[in-house]
């Protein structure tokens, strides 16, 4: 038998290759005809994105890349890397990267780990909430990709963070570092996803009571994989370490595409109306996103602060994600190593 030799594979979602239409048309059909992201029957899938999606959205979707690319590349794989070599540094293993979509795919990271000897990957999926959308489809992509692959690694994945001691406090001590001292709200902008997409993945089968099920909800078979319920963990966790009024806090998700029901409320409404109700100070951070990006950098930063303000809003901050934040490395290391003893250099 063969010594086992231990990596780490971290996983984001991936961008483009650049931000050309086609390199962007590529990206989006990989990325929307996965079944996990839209979850029609193949021909209806295709019917869609191939047919309505891919004709319209790359122009528009190159158009904001173009606004937050960096001379390096897509602020998300950028960072990603930034990640990589910081927690590189602090452990004795072996640690690469791969992309749910695009390059570097996890194909490729994990063939990294293989040539440097790994034959036991502890796979970090990077997002704190679990969602069929995201830490589902990594999971079922790095099985497809290793039964026909390598057939002999041995893939251990770490699982949802949302509520983790470690990283509620690192979120809370990035949020209190940049907040400013004077506003009216802190908002937290997760990114949404339809709302049937949490009946799907619901094995209790009560995400269906209504939201205040889900927020509230001590079932642990429905906790562990009802994105609403860990966002809205995450976020309570994080008010009360910052000693924050319940009134000063407030949940809302973006990024909505196409016509289905998302989970509510949305941003981009809340935004708007937000100044008509008093909050015209508002603090906005992205928690689902650990690498800020696209969403994050343009939608938010850029998009949504011109709404905040078009509505009547006097200031918006937006706070950035923990990207490469110290802090945040040293969290990604002991959650490593909780899943294997001594990697610490
Ligand atoms: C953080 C968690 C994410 C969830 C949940 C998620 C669900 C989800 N996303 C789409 C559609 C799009 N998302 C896009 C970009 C994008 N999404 C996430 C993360 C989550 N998505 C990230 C980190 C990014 C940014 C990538 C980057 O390169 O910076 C896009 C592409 C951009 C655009 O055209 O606007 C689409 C499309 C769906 C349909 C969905 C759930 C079903
Ligand atoms: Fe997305
Ligand atoms: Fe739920």
């Amino acid at each position: 038998m063969q010594s086992p030799k231990k990596g780490i594979l971290l996983v984001n979602l991936g961008s483009p290759k650049s931000t050309s239409v086609k390199d962007v048309k590529e990206y989006l059909d990989e990325f929307l005809m996965d079944e996990k992201v839209i979850d029609y029957r193949w021909i209806f899938r295709a019917l869609l994105v191939k047919g309505i999606i891919l004709n319209i959205r790359p122009k528009k979707s190159a158009e904001a890349y173009k606004t937050v690319w960096t001379p390096e590349g897509s602020p998300l794989i950028v960072i990603t890397e930034k990640i990589q070599q910081k927690l590189q540094d602090r452990v004795s293993i072996p640690v690469e990267i791969g992309m749910r979509y695009a390059e570097p795919s996890i194909q490729t990271g994990l063939q990294k780990l293989v040539d440097k000897g790994v034959n036991e990957v502890i796979l970090f999926p990077l997002y704190p909430q679990y969602a069929m959308s995201t830490t589902e489809t990594v999971i079922e992509k790095a099985e497809e990709v290793r039964a026909k692959y390598f057939p002999h690694l041995t893939i251990d994945y770490v699982p949802p963070f949302y509520q983790e001691e470690k990283y509620i406090e690192c979120l809370s001590n990035s949020i209190e570092k940049n907040l400013p001292k004077d506003f009216d709200m802190l908002l937290f902008s997760y990114h949404g996803v339809p709302e049937r997409h949490l009946y799907k993945t619901d094995k209790s089968k009560t995400c269906k009571i209504d939201d205040t099920h889900c927020i509230h909800s001590n079932n642990a078979l429905h906790n562990t994989l009802c994105y609403r319920h860990q966002c809205y963990k995450t976020t309570e966790l994080v008010r009360k370490k910052l000693g924050l009024p319940e009134e000063k806090v407030m949940v809302t998700f973006q990024s909505r595409l196409g016509k289905d029901k998302w989970i509510e409320p949305y941003t981009d409404e809340t935004l708007e109306n937000l100044p008509k109700k008093g909050i015209k100070k508002l603090a906005v951070v992205c928690p689902a996103f650990v690498s800020d990006c696209l969403e994050t950098l343009e939608e938010i930063a850029v998009e949504g602060k011109e709404e905040f303000l078009e509505a009547g809003g006097a200031s918006f901050t937006y706070l950035p994600c923990l990207n490469d934040d110290d802090e945040w490395v040293e969290v990604l290391r002991t959650y490593s190593e909780n899943q294997v003893q001594n990697i610490a250099k």
